[in-house]
């Protein structure tokens, strides 16, 4: 089996009998069909000696990070690193591992150059961040900080901060933490790769520090976890998970995931050693809540994290079930926090149902963060895609140098597209791996390791891999199949350029995406991207609107957008504080999954 990208493509190249990938310098080939004319101009530029321009793109990412001070250096004190901790305000131990020795989550940490011989993890580029538009709204907003020193997050809270070598907040932890803090309810948009995570879990590890001593019931076999925090799929959870028990180490605060796919008797051996916060999936929920092993009658923060997914038709039902009719307290009576990188006013409107005098944040001027990606839009007919993948990895590889490997995540529609891509990379010596619905939760866990390590550099992927994950060396998204929404085409290219980094994202479009042209060309327009000008006619050909699932037409709601209430479907007569729900939310909406997604997610 190979180990590396360069073991493979040597074993894959004595192996005579398969049908071998011939780089595009080594063959006469024409493409099956003619692409529009512009498209024309820069795949000929791929394939001849402007290829350098592609792999420059690469240089660039990591020229951008090397170029960047180590803010992981600098800030606070030296003493951090070898912890101690200090415990929560009043040296609590009641949620605390339970008479077992806390594990240290920072001990297994890598070391900054361990993957790129350079100081690739450097921390978010705030000067990216630095002039970004931030739309508040909703009653007496709490202002908004400019270091974590400002905020009373609690001591021990303090010294993972350190420990994960945040330096400053990003601009939307400048918001979100105070008015969290405030007690407040909130509604969060920013952009992908921005710390959202931090921006929802410090507040709740602060919260419950100081509530330590609220007393919950003693039912036997039964847990009473004071934060939910529900993500849509198992590996979010888990990255999620892993987050927050750094965030909570020696903090007295104890984090547990429960999620689908794996043995139910281990997370309930773990929810009966005490849990403070569960991070966990829908489904698997559910079914903990059905057989009485969890209750939520003590919950006093909910967050969602990709709240609009969450609350799209495959998962609401799910969702209402768990908030609304167990026994999880009211609006008001809880603090509920949704966050997400797309905000459709549609889904806006659902989610008010949930929150009670909420403040609606949005982070991000229009485009904002997606100047940090660089997007290319491609004409490549279904007959050509795979070979047209294979030249652009030939070229990235070509461009890798003093064994920078950068990781390449290829998002396809259906799971057996993601089996048979990954199978044609393979033997065509493109280290391949996929992570879809259709593969255990072993082997989608063992893909992505497989694929975080490097050994495995491309990994295929369905919709499962598009939200939230937070792999830090993707230098490139292709979109081999473009999604019919274009909120999941900004989640997919969201796996790169993330906290302040460059990268690069490749969509493959042809006739079959016509209803994408326009919403994607506005989108790339509006991130200050060169559109194709076929693109643009496409884009003025489509119909778009009516039927259409990319719910953005009539323009403004990009990443953070705005907030539903400010809108003409919303009564202002009404409850504008108090979010009382069903404000023009069309009755025919279904957002842009169907039903039943649930259980191939979670
Ligand atoms: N204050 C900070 N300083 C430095 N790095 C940070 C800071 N906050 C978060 N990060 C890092 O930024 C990266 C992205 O964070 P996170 O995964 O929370 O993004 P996100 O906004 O939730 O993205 P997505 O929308 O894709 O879910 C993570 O690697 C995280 O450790």
């Amino acid at each position: 089996m190979a180990t590396s990208w360069a073991d493979s493509a040597d074993h894959s190249a004595n192996v005579s009998a398969r049908p071998a990938y011939l780089p595009p310098h080594l063959r006469n080939r024409t493409l099956s069909s003619e692409p529009p004319a512009a498209a024309t101009s820069y795949l000929s530029s791929l394939g001849g000696s402007d290829r350098a321009n592609y792999g420059g793109l690469a240089a660039g990412f990591h020229g951008g990070i090397s170029s960047k001070p180590d803010l992981r250096l600098q800030g606070y004190g030296s003493n951090v690193q070898n912890g101690g901790g200090g415990g929560g305000w009043n040296g609590r131990g009641a949620g605390m591992d339970r008479g077992r020795r806390e594990v240290n989550p920072f001990q297994n940490d890598e070391p900054v150059d361990q993957f790129s011989h350079e100081q690739e993890n450097t921390g978010i580029n705030f000067d990216a961040y630095d002039d970004i538009p931030v739309e508040t709204s909703g009653g007496n907003v709490p202002p908004p900080v400019n270091t974590f020193a400002e905020i009373d997050l609690g001591e021990a809270l303090n010294q993972n901060i350190q420990r994960c070598k945040y330096v400053k907040p990003t601009p939307v932890q400048r918001y979100a933490i105070p008015i969290s803090l405030a007690g407040r309810d909130l509604m969060a948009c920013a952009q992908t790769g921005s710390g959202k995570t931090a921006a929802f879990c410090f507040p709740i590890i602060s919260g419950i520090m100081r509530e330590q001593c609220v007393q919950r019931p003693r039912v036997a076999r039964t847990a009473f976890p004071m934060a939910l925090i529900l993500s849509p799929t198992r590996e979010l959870s888990c990255q999620i998970h892993d987050e927050a028990k750094k965030f909570s180490y020696q903090t007295g605060v104890k984090v547990v995931v429960a999620y689908g796919g794996a043995p139910i008797n281990q997370q309930l051996r773990e929810l009966e050693r005490g849990v403070d916060i569960l991070v966990a999936t829908p489904g698997r929920l559910v079914d903990l809540l059905e057989r009485a092993r969890v209750s939520l009658q003590m919950i006093r923060y909910l967050a969602l994290d990709e709240a609009d997914r969450m609350l799209d038709m495959g998962f609401e039902p799910q969702i209402r079930k768990i908030v609304e009719q167990m026994d999880m307290p009211p609006p008001g009576m809880r603090q509920t926090l949704l966050f997400s990188a797309t905000f459709p006013k549609e889904i806006q409107g659902l989610a008010s149902d949930f929150l009670s005098n909420y403040v609606f944040l949005a982070v991000g001027r229009v485009g904002s963060s997606t100047d940090l990606i660089s997007q290319r839009v491609e004409y490549v007919l279904e007959s050509d895609k795979r070979s047209h993948l294979m030249d652009l990895l030939h070229a990235q590889r070509e461009n890798e140098t003093n064994g920078k490997q950068c990781l390449t995540l290829v998002f396809v529609e259906t799971k057996k597209g993601a089996d048979a891509l990954e199978h044609c990379l393979c033997v065509n010596g493109f280290p391949a791996t996929s992570i879809h619905g259709d593969r255990t939760q072993q082997e989608r866990e063992l893909a992505l390791r497989s694929f975080k390590s490097g050994n495995t550099p491309i990994l295929v992927a369905t919709d499962v891999a598009a939200r939230g994950l937070d792999i830090p060396r993707v230098a490139h998204v292709v979109n081999f199949d473009l999604p019919n929404d274009i909120d999941d085409y900004v989640h997919r290219i969201g796996r790169t350029g993330r906290a302040g980094k460059m990268g690069l994202a490749t969509a493959f479009f042809n006739d079959s995406n016509l209803s994408m042209a326009k919403p994607l060309a506005d989108l790339m327009q509006e991130a200050n991207q060169e559109v194709p000008v076929w693109l643009t006619r496409y884009a003025a050909r489509a119909s778009y609107g009516g039927g259409n699932r990319n719910r953005r037409s009539g323009g403004g709601a990009r990443y953070g957008g705005r907030d539903f209430r400010k809108e003409g479907s919303f009564n202002k007569g009404a409850d504008y504080n108090g979010g009382t729900g069903g404000y023009g939310v069309p009755a025919n909406y279904s957002g842009g999954y169907g039903q039943g997604v649930t259980s191939a997610w979670d």
